[in-house]
């Protein structure tokens, strides 16, 4: 089955990074925000970026059009649509919540509008989810705790907690008490490391977080024995190679270490990581890899298998979504 509608799942999008130019525009209409863009293409013209900061900034300018529940919800039933046409059958969905806490969105408004959309996925789009709530590390580890702090009426529908955001000069480690936290309260950890900034973050993220997953984690292939350690350990990275070439992290897919990692024995996932700004979903990223790797039916099916390996489903859900390859 081709790339596009392999079933999979996707394990490392921002919701945030889903608003597309349209829906930004609707918002602002509806919030009676001025937009500094003329137009849809206006905006979506500033979509070529420098580095990881250079996205950022823009990032957090366009959420800035999401004030109400409504906001939250359209944006994430537009992502869940758009995902069940590219073969996405289970989504573990990250969200942003100081980018809105310190805009003056309360959580309340910021929840309330994705479990909306969230809580009957399955049956309108054929997608399961869980919902990550992410840290913003350039904000600093006392931020995150009074984040944490922020989630607690909030935990039952939470599945776990992740760290974004610039990377660099931002080290895992200083983020071990919020994670301590997370971690008591059961839920599943994850954080962003090794995609701009150096191997050192994943041997962080992985021995002081204790994170389950590594999101991009792609400089791993610079540390051979870090390559060992996730593949003795089967710990997943979630890989994102549209993200990583706009970003500039690889100069092109031809070149994205994504065949290092594989022949290193690394669960390697493919995911969009945020569609609306870096030219495709996560189906198309399957598409995009397939082509610029020349990867095999068998490889395409692989993947496809290590992202419902990878997930946080129970045993039960994870043998079904299995059987759909
Ligand atoms: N690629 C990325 N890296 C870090 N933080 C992010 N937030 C949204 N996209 C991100
Ligand atoms: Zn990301």
């Amino acid at each position: 089955m081709p790339g596009l509608l392999i079933p999979k799942a996707e394990l490392h999008v921002h919701i945030e990074g889903t608003l597309e130019p349209g829906l930004v525009f609707a918002c602002a209409h509806r919030n009676g925000i001025e937009l500094p863009f003329a137009d849809v293409e206006d905006l979506r013209r500033r979509y070529v970026f420098d580095d990881l900061q250079s996205f950022l900034d823009l990032y957090y300018l366009a959420m800035d059009v999401l004030r109400t529940p409504l906001d939250f919800t359209e944006m994430t039933d537009e992502y869940l649509a758009k995902a069940s046409t590219q073969g996405v059958k289970h989504a573990e969905i990250f969200f942003d919540p100081q980018a809105h806490l310190d805009r003056g969105v309360p959580m309340e408004v910021i929840v309330e509008g994705l479990t909306a959309s969230l809580r009957t996925s399955s049956e309108r789009f054929g997608i399961s989810t869980r919902l990550i709530a992410c840290f913003l590390r350039d904000k600093g580890p006392e931020a995150a705790l009074a984040t944490w702090e922020a989630l607690q009426p909030h935990l039952d529908v939470i599945d776990g907690v992740g760290l974004d955001s610039a990377e660099v000069g931002y080290p895992p480690a200083a983020f071990a008490p919020v994670f301590e936290r997370a971690r008591a309260a059961g839920l599943h950890l994850v954080a962003h490391a090794g995609e701009e900034g150096p191997p050192e973050y994943v041997w962080q993220a992985l021995d002081v977080l204790g994170v389950e997953r590594v999101d991009h984690g792609i400089r791993s292939v610079e540390d051979a024995e870090l390559l060992r350690r996730l593949s003795r350990e089967r710990t997943p990275l979630t890989v994102c190679p549209f993200s990583n070439v706009r970003l500039r992290c690889v100069p092109d897919l031809e070149q994205h270490p994504l065949p290092a990692l594989l022949d290193a024995g690394v669960v390697v996932t493919i995911n969009s990581d945020d569609p609306a700004y870096f030219g495709g979903y996560v189906g198309d990223n399957y598409v995009g890899i397939q082509r610029a790797l020349d990867l095999d039916a068998t490889a395409v099916r692989e993947l496809a298998a290590h992202s419902f390996q990878a997930s946080f489903v129970t045993d039960e859900e994870r043998r079904a979504l299995l059987d759909l390859l």
